[in-house]
């Protein structure tokens, strides 16, 4: 038997939902910088689900599906008001919340497939409810309910803040839930087919998920950045900050992946519009401090930023909770997740590889009062 430490390299499904090829990132074929200049986050969903772009009508019945599901049952926000509220991370609250969710779903382990995909639409639907009922809610407000007439993008920034978005904000942030949701796959990805594969139910998929993504290798990163940069400080400390963990050998957050190795192709779009935000808000330090972390780490370790790196100085610039950037994170790739889900169970095998044993052999089992 061989092994591939962290399965680097090993290729354990096929998928048309997503691909990487050559540092090329493409939805379905679709390009990710045509996708980011061009789409809404709403027509990606369409489009991962269904493997093409939208018709006219069926993007407006798509929308309507999701402004027809958008509701979260009122329990679920109970629950939210008796949990231990200051100590309660985001991420750790959507877990908890998608999989509440189930239990108020009663086709929640209906396995057809016309049922899986009302399934899919009322999640993607209700996670903006959750992430901004949460953050509401912690701060000793009322959720706000969704204005259905308003895009997925800016009704997630209404519903967070209480007032309708400016234009320039939701033309970020509909960019990157564009950016962020799907990535062949990644971890979060992955734990979602393996727990779908044991035909195990939608929102097990979707929680499951959750979990893998809040670890900080993977999506928990954009919010460690901000915490890095705002310890940095200014310009003046990327270098020694930098210095002092080269030498200490620490992990940079936002920094490296395990497919790119030449560089993240939605990095430059966070970039630049890094650079718009800040300017905007008169904070260009973020971005400026972020210009030089990525010469550096560039120069000095051959790292590239990865997606999780301007994300940070983006969601910052509009205002919102640097622990809520995962969150975010989650709401959108909750569409690739529900695409993969999809994909692997209109051809399911369980996915099951196997261990190299490297333990000891040949034990004899000693009776405990003569160990
Ligand atoms: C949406 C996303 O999930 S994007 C990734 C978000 N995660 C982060 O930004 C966290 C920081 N980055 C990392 O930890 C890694 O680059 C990962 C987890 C993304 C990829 O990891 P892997 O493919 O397993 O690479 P691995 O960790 O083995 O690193 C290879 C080498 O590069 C180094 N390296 C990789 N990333 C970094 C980094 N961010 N800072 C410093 N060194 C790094 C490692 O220390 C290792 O060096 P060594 O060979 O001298 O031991
Ligand atoms: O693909 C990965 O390993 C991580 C990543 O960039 C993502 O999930 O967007």
């Amino acid at each position: 038997m061989s092994t591939a430490r962290g399965l680097e390299g090993v290729v354990a499904t096929t998928s048309s939902v997503s691909s990487i090829i050559d540092d090329v990132l493409t939805y379905q074929g679709y390009n990710i910088d045509d996708l980011a200049e061009n789409a809404s986050f709403e027509e990606v969903i369409f489009l991962l689900w269904n493997g093409r772009l939208p018709k006219q009508e069926e993007l407006d019945q798509l929308t309507q599906d999701l402004a027809d599901n958008m509701d979260v049952p009122q329990e679920i926000f109970d629950y939210m008001k008796a949990y231990p509220i200051d100590k309660v991370h985001p991420m750790a609250a959507l877990r908890t919340a998608i999989s509440q969710l189930a239990l108020y779903d009663e086709e929640a382990d209906d396995m057809s497939e016309e049922a899986n995909k009302r399934k899919a639409i009322r999640i993607q639907a209700k996670i903006p409810a959750i992430v901004t009922g949460f953050s509401r809610i912690r701060e000793g407000k009322e959720p706000v309910a969704p204005k259905k007439d308003l895009s997925f993008a800016a009704n997630f920034l209404y519903m967070l803040k209480g007032e309708t978005p400016d234009d320039i904000s939701v033309t970020a942030f509909n960019k990157a839930l564009v950016l962020h949701a799907d990535h062949e796959l990644n971890a979060s990805t992955f734990t979602s087919r393996v727990c779908v594969a044991t035909l195990s139910d939608v929102y097990s998929g979707i929680t499951a998920a959750i979990g893998a993504l809040k670890g900080p290798l993977h999506g928990g990163a954009n919010e460690r950045v901000m915490k890095m940069l705002t310890e940095i400080g200014d310009v003046d400390g990327v270098e020694p900050y930098l210095r002092k963990a080269f030498e200490n050998k620490e992990k940079i957050m936002g920094f490296g992946h395990r497919v790119y190795k030449k560089g993240d192709p939605r990095a430059k779009h966070l970039r630049e519009m890094s650079r718009q935000l800040t300017e905007i808000t008169g904070e260009t330090k973020w971005y400026e401090m972020s210009i030089k972390m990525e010469e550096i780490v560039v120069k000095e370790k051959g790292l590239p930023p990865n997606v999780d790196f301007y994300s940070a100085s983006v969601y910052h610039s509009l205002g919102i909770d640097h622990d809520l950037f995962t969150p975010i994170f989650a709401t959108s790739r909750t569409s690739g997740w529900l695409a993969h889900i999809l994909e692997q169970y209109s051809d399911n095998r369980l996915i099951r590889p196997r261990a190299e044993y490297v333990g000891p052999e040949k034990q004899t089992y000693v009776p405990i009062n003569e160990r």
